[in-house]
């Protein structure tokens, strides 16, 4: 009965109310189908970060349905910039719906394309300077890559955070060793669970040191 309720109760969103979205598709994937969204566990560790960061720029890389944009989105400070990288088109245009949902499309630019195309033309095409927070969730594989990319490109300043999900499962251990051996970086890890799951994984967040 309990759950039926919380059921009915969830399974209507209501727009523009960004946490009403977030509580819809928590409820979706851990009752119906398992979805890679960061989710409401590691989703809490998230926001904590962004609350503290209180950025006025972030670069998302890996958007997929909007999840975490939107849980992100919803926390910056009025004239704050998010942009979010996704290089699936039919994931990107669920997103899309999914953050115009969340009443959030006013802060947030989704780009579609490969994260090592992208991260080059950011200065130029998108007037960024610098991030002040980038949440890495894309193909653990292009961490590393991207993060030296980033690090060449000159968006990255000394206090830039990087918040890196999944690196324990299914984990991206090049990443891991690089942030945590670099002088570069001040590294520490936020223990949880893999999304709707209980299996072991967790967020790193990296400062910048310059
Ligand atoms: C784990 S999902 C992102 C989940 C999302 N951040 C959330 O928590 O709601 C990873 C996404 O990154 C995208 N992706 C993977 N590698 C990419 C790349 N190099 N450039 C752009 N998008 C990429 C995939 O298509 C996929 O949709
Ligand atoms: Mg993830």
């Amino acid at each position: 009965e309990a759950d039926r309720k919380e059921c009915t109760q969830v399974t209507h969103v209501h727009e523009w109310d960004p946490g009403s979205v977030i509580q819809a598709i928590d409820h979706y994937c851990r009752n119906k189908e398992w979805a890679m969204n960061v989710g409401d566990e590691k989703g809490c560790i998230l926001d904590s970060v962004v609350s503290e960061v209180n950025p006025a720029t972030v670069l998302e890389l890996g958007t997929y349905c909007g999840y975490s944009t939107v849980r992100i989105a919803r926390l910056l400070p009025p004239h704050a910039k998010l942009i979010t990288l996704e290089f699936n088109p039919a994931v990107a245009a669920i997103a899309r719906q999914v953050i115009a949902w969340a009443g959030l499309e006013d802060k947030v630019q989704l780009v579609e394309g490969a994260s090592g195309d992208f991260i080059p033309r950011i200065k130029e095409q998108f007037g960024v300077k610098t991030f002040d927070l980038v949440f890495l969730d894309h193909w653990k594989e292009y961490y590393l890559p991207d993060t030296k990319l980033m690090e060449e490109c000159g968006l990255l300043r000394k206090g830039s955070v990087l918040l890196a999900d999944n690196v324990v499962c299914p984990g991206a251990p090049d990443y891991l060793e690089y942030v945590r051996s670099s002088p570069r970086y001040e590294s520490r890890y936020f223990k949880s669970h893999l999304e709707y799951t209980k299996v072991e994984d967790g967020l790193e967040k990296s400062v910048f040191l310059g």
